[in-house]
């Protein structure tokens, strides 16, 4: 497969699939039914070092050592679930131990998560979710930050997701996990972050010349 990613008056053309980054098979599959056949793309884990600064930037520089690592187009993505009484935490960007809701999550579980607010009122949070395009190591990373306001309460629905169970999105009776696939896929962090990238594709007209060799 042809590696490069070259400009073109029509617009840049990629000459490879981009490579969403992520090990998460849950992630991909609701990557996939939102983007659909819009965008062409494959998967690959790669590790990758967490940094420390603002989401936009940890984002667009997880992008950029991406891109070098796949020499073509990649798409990365970060989420994060942050309680506001607890400034927040555990899914801040800014501070030295990033996104610790996954370590949290493995270690304390829901109830633990949910534990964390006992003493608060206020158990209010938001899903937060940042995605980086770079159409190739020569080309400065665009990031994408969608956010899903909610609240945090005991975890209710399937367990086959993170932390869907107790979150429950602002508007709504169910939490993620209750709500159907399609359903949390029309309104959820990942959505609002995806629907950008989509947007920006159709706008800078991308074009995709794929040679499978
Ligand atoms: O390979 P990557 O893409 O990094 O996958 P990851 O599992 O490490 O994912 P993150 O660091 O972005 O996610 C932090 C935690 O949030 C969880 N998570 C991510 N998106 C979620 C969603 O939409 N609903 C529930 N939990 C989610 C995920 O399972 C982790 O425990
Ligand atoms: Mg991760």
């Amino acid at each position: 497969m042809a590696v490069a990613a070259r400009a073109a008056a029509s617009g840049l053309v990629l000459s490879q699939p981009v490579t969403f980054v992520t090990g998460n098979a849950k992630k991909l599959e609701e990557v996939r039914a939102i983007l659909g056949q819009s965008i062409p793309f494959q998967s690959l884990k790669l590790d990758l070092p967490e940094l420390q600064g603002e989401p936009e930037e940890i984002s667009k520089e997880k992008a950029r050592l991406a891109a070098a690592q796949v020499n073509g187009p990649v798409l990365v993505e970060d989420t994060c679930l942050c309680f506001n009484a607890l400034k927040g935490l555990p899914g801040r960007y800014d501070i030295l131990i990033l996104n610790v809701v996954k370590w949290f999550l493995q270690k304390i579980g829901h109830e633990g998560l949910n534990n964390l607010l006992m003493a608060y009122d206020d158990k209010s949070a938001y899903a937060l979710c940042a995605f980086s395009f770079a159409a190739g190591p020569d080309y400065e990373p665009i990031a994408f930050i969608g956010k899903t306001l909610g609240k945090i309460v005991p975890a209710r629905g399937p367990n086959d997701f993170g932390w869907d169970p107790i979150f429950q999105p602002d508007g709504f009776e169910q939490t993620y996990a209750e709500m159907a696939k399609e359903e949390k896929n029309k309104i959820s962090h990942r959505f609002k972050a995806l629907d950008m990238v989509k947007s920006h594709f159709a706008e800078a007209g991308y074009t995709f010349q794929i040679d499978n060799i």
